[in-house]
C-alpha cells in the first residue's frame, strides 16, 4: 500500500463470489479514476481486477475466508484506508460471516467511505470520494 505514491484515494475493493464479475466492471468502468488510487483488495476480488484490468495497480492481502477481511478491517483501523468498495451478497451464507460484519463495523467506526453494491460506488466516485485522501 504505501509504497505507491499517487493522488487518489487509498481503495480498498472486496467483492463475494457472485459479484465479481460486477466488481471487474465496475473497475473497468472506473480504470480511470482508479488508476490514480492506491488500490488493495482482498485475494481472489484483487486477481480477477488484475486479470480484467492490468492498468490498476492492486495489492492484495489473504482471500476474504481466510483472514483478508480482517487485514482490510486493520487497514482501515491503522487509518490506511480512505474508502471501501465491498459488493456484498445478501443472499448467500458465508462461512466467514463474523469477518464480513467486522469488516463492515470497523469501517463505520472510522467513518470510511463506504459502498456495498455496484450503484452505491457510484455515487462514491461521482461525489469525488476517490478523487483524493482525507485530510
Ligand atoms: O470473501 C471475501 C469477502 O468476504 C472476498 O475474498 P476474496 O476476494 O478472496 O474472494
Amino acid at each position: 500500500m504505501a509504497s505507491q505514491a499517487k493522488g487518489g484515494a487509498r481503495v480498498a475493493l472486496v467483492a463475494h463470489d457472485r459479484l465479481k464479475p460486477a466488481m471487474t466492471v465496475w473497475v473497468a468502468r472506473h480504470r480511470a479514476t482508479l488508476t490514480t488510487c492506491e488500490v488493495v483488495a482482498t485475494a481472489t476480488t484483487g486477481s480477477m481486477v488484475q486479470r480484467e484490468c492490468p492498468d490498476v495497480a492492486v495489492c492484495t492481502v489473504l482471500s476474504g475466508p481466510l483472514g483478508g477481511d480482517q487485514q482490510i478491517g486493520a487497514l482501515i483501523a491503522e487509518g490506511r484506508i480512505d474508502a471501501l468498495i465491498f459488493f456484498v451478497d445478501p443472499l448467500t451464507p458465508m462461512p466467514h460471516d463474523v469477518d464480513v460484519k467486522a469488516l463492515l463495523r470497523v469501517a463505520l467506526v472510522h467513518d470510511v467511505a463506504c459502498a456495498f453494491s455496484e450503484r452505491s460506488a457510484d455515487f462514491l466516485v461521482a461525489g469525488g470520494a476517490l478523487a483524493s485522501r482525507r485530510s
